[in-house]
């Protein structure tokens, strides 16, 4: 794949990213988590690089978020979508969602999005999810007892790429093999060419090796699966309290994860236990056993009377005897059941099996001695035997078990890869669930909501009351003050972002046209300087001559400037906006704009109900060809024909007729 086609993405990025594992998958996947790791790319950018291969697929080349507001909305939903996402990966993966005007972009992520919806956010599942991780590698620990060898120096190469853990020699012929014999437990050589050589040690020819890496280097997956235990236990979970179908046999899986230690060795199998306690115990069990039979030597000792003829004595120190002999003509018998009890004493306490028993009671000599002591070199030998036979059996152990996890790692990392998916699907279901949506229909002209909450209100979202509008063409929407312009526009704004990810919309139902850019202008804090002024007008100067379908949302632009020459530009803008443009303008100045205005601007407002205990009950839902009337005029109204006495009624009436 050409990684620098891709927009944004110059020949620094796409070095970075040829540097991944399998960089055409994670870019086609949108595997943000998996982008982030190439080197000097940080998550928001591998995130802008998932999303540039999206629109590269999908054609798309163009930013629908026009401006800082339209942005903000947009990361705004993003985060509220992400927070209900349990695993890191997950969330980052939802900022391959992005607003487009892209139909066949909208298209695939609705479909995916209708089945997340389905999906039931169970607090087991989420538990479950919370260990859930990418398979990780582990660092490779330095394998010293085993090398490879070959006389090919293209194997060597090979080798030296699929083995970084191990070393790879160069040999000419058999006497390098036996030189490197000497220096290493195993020797694996990888040429044909070497079988049938006769060496001491263990050297095995291994044509396949390169293809049987689990046999080769049994550690690599062990330490592998021995790292990932938690993330695969968790994703097992995952599978087992959801319908997800499992691609790996779960029960095949726990067997296998259950032979293995935190630090990737075998556990679980008595013989290796007990040759490992044996080859631990021998110096201790060797001592025991000694004492036993000492013990019961000097016991059998003290309690004998030797009667010795002069004769006999005086031959025995003739010939230099000791008490040796003196020993074995005497306590024959008990020097013999000693002995004994020393034998089984060592043979019973590192339960040795038939053979290794032989050799132990060799430990103990028949030849009669006090005190009986144990013969160095047998120990020794036995020693040898039992840590080879415990090397053996854990090697064998490691590489069935290591191919047991090969065979299961492919459906492992699909373990993995699906509970992460149905996390991104749960938070969809919960994003759906938590702020009551619903798909909504593209269509027709402008926006139409019935029922929409927005959660990026500054109350709780039960507390916020339900907004009805439906808006097509440019429109002026007026409204007394903290009656909810500002927010209705948010609102509006809010759903056309969401549906053009592919997402729910926070409402009953909502009908919205197909766009292709969102220009949100927020409210402008205080007049600006001549500079700032000509900025904003030069933006609304590129909006009305771009040719982009949009939604045009602005958020009272009279306070950018002064309120004649405000209403004077606003009612431009307007007039500019051809009729087909849906564009929302909150205005305090929708009066005076209408008469600047070369044509008939709808005028839509938030209205006041009334007054209750000095607070405005509004109705939040815009009414259609209403100019509202502001907040001091409903206070010299309810003053006119609430309040009034007969002296300052006239006053109130008076002023109550110069607002109409
Ligand atoms: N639909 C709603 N449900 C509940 N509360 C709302 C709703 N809309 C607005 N509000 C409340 O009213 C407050 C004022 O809203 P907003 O800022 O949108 O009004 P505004 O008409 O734009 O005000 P201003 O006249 O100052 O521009 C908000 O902070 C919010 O608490």
């Amino acid at each position: 794949m050409e990684f620098e086609s891709i927009v944004g993405v110059g020949a620094k990025t796409a070095e970075r990213l040829a540097a991944l594992d399998d960089p055409e998958r994670a870019l086609s996947e949108g595997d943000v988590a998996a982008l982030a790791r190439a080197p000097g790319i940080s998550t928001g950018r591998a995130a802008a690089i998932a999303r540039a291969a999206i629109r590269d697929e999908h054609d798309d080349a163009g930013e629908f978020l026009a401006t800082d507001r339209a942005r903000e909305i947009y990361r705004d939903a993003l985060s509220l979508l992400q927070e209900r996402a349990v695993t890191d990966h997950a969330a980052h993966r939802l900022e391959t969602l992005y607003p487009t005007g892209s139909e066949s972009r909208v298209t695939e992520v609705r479909e995916w999005v209708a089945t997340a919806m389905e999906r039931e956010p169970r607090q087991d599942v989420l538990d479950a999810l919370d260990g859930v991780a990418p398979l990780d590698d582990p660092s490779r620990d330095r394998i010293r007892d085993r090398c490879l060898a070959t006389a090919d120096a293209e194997r060597h190469a090979e080798a030296q790429d699929e083995f970084p853990e191990l070393s790879v020699e160069v040999v000419e012929d058999a006497r390098g093999l036996a030189d490197l014999a000497k220096g290493y437990s195993t020797v694996i050589a990888l040429d044909e060419a070497f079988a049938g050589v006769d060496i001491a040690g263990d050297v095995q020819v291994r044509p396949d090796a390169l293809e049987t890496p689990e046999e080769v280097v049994p550690e690599r997956v062990l330490s592998f699966f021995a790292h990932n235990r938690e993330r695969l236990e968790a994703a097992a979970r995952v599978h087992r309290t959801t319908d997800l179908d499992p691609p790996v046999d779960l029960a095949r899986l726990d067997e296998a994860l259950a032979g293995l230690t935190e630090e990737g060795t075998i556990v679980g199998d008595e013989e290796l236990d007990r040759l490992g306690r044996a080859v631990d115990d021998l110096d201790a069990a060797v001592s025991t056993a000694e004492s036993v039979a000492n013990d019961r030597l000097r016991e059998a000792i003290e309690e004998r009377d030797v009667t010795i003829e002069g004769a006999d004595l005086l031959s025995l120190v003739e010939q230099g005897a000791g008490v040796d002999s003196l020993l074995s003509r005497e306590l024959a018998d008990e020097h013999a059941a000693a002995i004994d009890a020393a034998r089984d004493q060592l043979v019973d306490s590192l339960q040795l099996d038939t053979g290794e028993a032989e050799l132990a009671t060799r430990a103990f000599p028949e030849e009669p001695t006090f005190p009986v002591e144990h013969d160095e070199g047998v120990v020794n030998r036995l020693r040898e035997d039992l840590t080879a036979a415990r090397d053996r059996r854990a090697t064998r152990l490691k590489r069935d078990l290591a191919t047991e996890f090969a065979d299961l790692q492919a459906g492992c990392d699909d373990l993995v890869g699906a509970a992460l998916s149905r996390d991104r699907e749960l938070a969809v279901a919960r994003f759906a669930s938590d702020f009551d949506c619903v798909l909504p229909e593209f269509g027709g002209r402008g926006v139409a909501v019935e029922g929409g909450r927005s959660p990026l209100l500054d109350c709780a979202f039960e507390d916020v009351e339900p907004v009805d509008y439906a808006v097509a063409g440019p429109t002026l929407l007026s409204g007394v003050n903290s009656g909810g312009k500002t927010s209705t526009l948010d609102l509006l704004a809010l759903v056309a972002v969401l549906a053009h990810m592919g997402l729910p919309v926070p409402a009953d139902e909502v009908r919205i046209e197909r766009y292709e850019a969102l220009h949100y202008q927020a409210k402008t804090q205080g007049t600006l300087d001549a500079g700032a002024f000509e900025a904003t007008l030069r933006e609304f100067g590129e909006l009305v001559s771009g040719g982009r379908k949009r939604l045009v949302l602005v958020d009272e632009l009279e306070s950018i400037t002064e309120p004649g020459a405000s209403a004077v530009i606003i009612a431009g803008i307007l007039e500019a906006l051809d009729g087909e443009t849906t564009g929302v303008f909150v205005s305090h100045l929708a009066g005076e704009i209408r008469e600047a205005a070369g044509f008939e601007v709808p005028v839509d407002g938030i209205e006041a109900v009334g007054l209750v205990d000095g607070e405005l009950e509004v109705e939040r839902s815009p009414k259609k060809d209403s100019l509202a009337r502001s907040t001091p005029e409903l206070i010299v109204e309810k003053l006119a024909t609430e309040d009034a006495t007969d002296e300052n009624e006239v006053f109130y009436e008076r002023l109550l007729e110069k607002f109409e």
